[in-house]
């Protein structure tokens, strides 16, 4: 068991031992030290585990570590995310298909998992690195062990692996591609040359995340957690392109009183239209919104027929609709502390954001306004169109985990289409 004590030392292990950018030709293994050793030698096992995994990175540094969850080996592009908390929604979100998730907050497993706090059907992500995975677990909302529940969904994790390193690195020389390996058969060169052979770039990652037949949503925030709902007001009939939607984005609009329809992202703009919706919304998702033209060209062919939003992917995917581009950042934006202006009110929201790409608003058309923008960077973080009824926003205002201070673009969004619906 981990003391006080222990965790310190390892702790200042860390701060001192932190590695510098190896060069890129030579395998350079960093591992995780402990102070405290076994008595003599021969005398008892250890009574912790012992390093049985390897984080292979592109640019030839190796992370060891321990395993949890499933074994085997998986490639994926590493993305760090800040949030303090929502670990389970963060793993069962489709957007990171294709991603490890490094999480900062060092320590992660406190409070289990529960099936109430799932964004999706399934965990869709590569895998999970973090620094310390919690004993025990203390919540009353409880049902399992993280551990069971990544090894039940075969995915990976590795903890006991200097996250802060390996964020450093990143927000260094960006993105990193990366191999994560139980196999010890597998020598240190093929698992590099794995991660060189791979990239996330290109590849339509939606595919893979969204559903594929149509089906109705229904399910309304919890009322123990449920703010900002609308009473007894008009519904609207939205048609939700599922790209990897967040099941939290369908419990908001149903609280603020939409009948949704939930489509597949191959789902025919044609076949939306005939349906007469109020409203159409354009999910996130996975990967390079530059891999799937085929959701632009559905985008296009609904844009000014109807009111649309758009979160994340559907941003990225309205910005090209709209003649614009994206471009992939060095790192992108995830987790819970976001600060982001909203240019017409001058309000500051703190947002929960998820993305590695971004629309470039020099690109855009005239008519096309920025409506936020991320303070961290000054990137674009939402955009509109008010001649066509379009609005849209890089982050994620159903949040789920992080913060709730841009809940109210749902009510926007719904303000658009009684707007339209009165003619006004
Ligand atoms: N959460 C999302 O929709 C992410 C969008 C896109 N995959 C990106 O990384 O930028």
């Amino acid at each position: 068991m981990a003391t006080a004590a222990m965790s310190s030392t390892l702790n200042q292990l860390t701060t001192c031992c932190l590695p510098k950018r190896s060069n890129p030709t030579k395998l350079r293994v960093f591992t995780l030290r402990c102070s405290i050793q076994t008595a003599s030698a021969g005398l008892a096992d250890r009574p912790w585990k012992t390093s049985d995994a390897r984080l292979v990175l592109e640019d030839g540094s190796i992370w060891r570590a321990k395993s949890f969850g499933a074994s085997g080996t998986q490639v994926g592009e590493v993305v760090f995310n800040t949030s303090l908390t929502g670990y389970q929604e963060i793993l069962t979100d489709p957007s990171y298909a294709g991603q490890f998730v490094l999480m900062t907050n060092p320590q992660i497993g406190n409070t289990g998992v529960n099936f109430d706090d799932e964004e999706s059907m399934q965990c869709f992500l590569a895998g999970l690195v973090i620094r310390s995975l919690s004993i025990g677990t203390s919540n009353w909302r409880c049902t399992e062990t993280l551990s069971a529940y990544l090894a039940e969904r075969n995915i990976m994790g590795i903890y006991d692996v200097d996250t802060r390193a390996i964020t450093r690195r990143l927000r260094q020389d960006g993105s990193l591609i990366g191999v994560l390996s139980t196999e010890e058969s597998k020598a240190d060169e093929e698992l590099l040359e794995m991660s060189r052979a791979w990239d996330i770039v290109g590849i339509d990652l939606i595919s893979g995340v969204s559903c594929k037949t149509p089906y109705e949503w229904v399910d309304k925030t919890n009322p123990e957690w449920n703010f900002n709902s609308r009473k007894g007001v008009e519904t609207f009939h939205v048609v939700a392109y599922d790209f990897g939607i967040k099941h939290n984005i369908l419990r908001r609009l149903a609280s603020y009183g939409c009948k949704i329809t939930v489509v597949p992202s191959t789902w025919p703009a044609s076949e939306t239209l005939s349906m007469k919706p109020d409203g159409v919304l354009f999910s996130n998702g996975p990967g390079d919104p530059s891999a799937v033209p085929y959701a632009v060209e559905t985008v296009k062919e609904i844009l000014g027929k109807v009111s649309v939003f758009g979160i994340c992917m559907g941003h990225q995917l309205l910005g090209q609709a709209l003649g614009g581009t994206t471009f992939k950042m060095k790192f992108g934006h995830h987790g819970g502390n976001h600060p982001v202006r909203n240019l017409r009110t001058g309000d500051v929201e703190i947002s929960a954001q998820n993305h590695n790409y971004a629309v470039d608003p020099e690109s855009l058309p005239k008519g096309v306004e920025v409506t936020h923008v991320n303070l961290n960077d000054g990137s674009c973080a939402g955009l509109a169109y008010p001649a066509k009824n379009i609005m849209s926003l890089q982050y994620h205002p159903e949040a789920s985990p992080g913060p709730h201070d841009s809940d109210n673009a749902f009510g926007e969004f719904i303000e658009m289409m009684r707007r339209v619906r009165q003619g006004a």
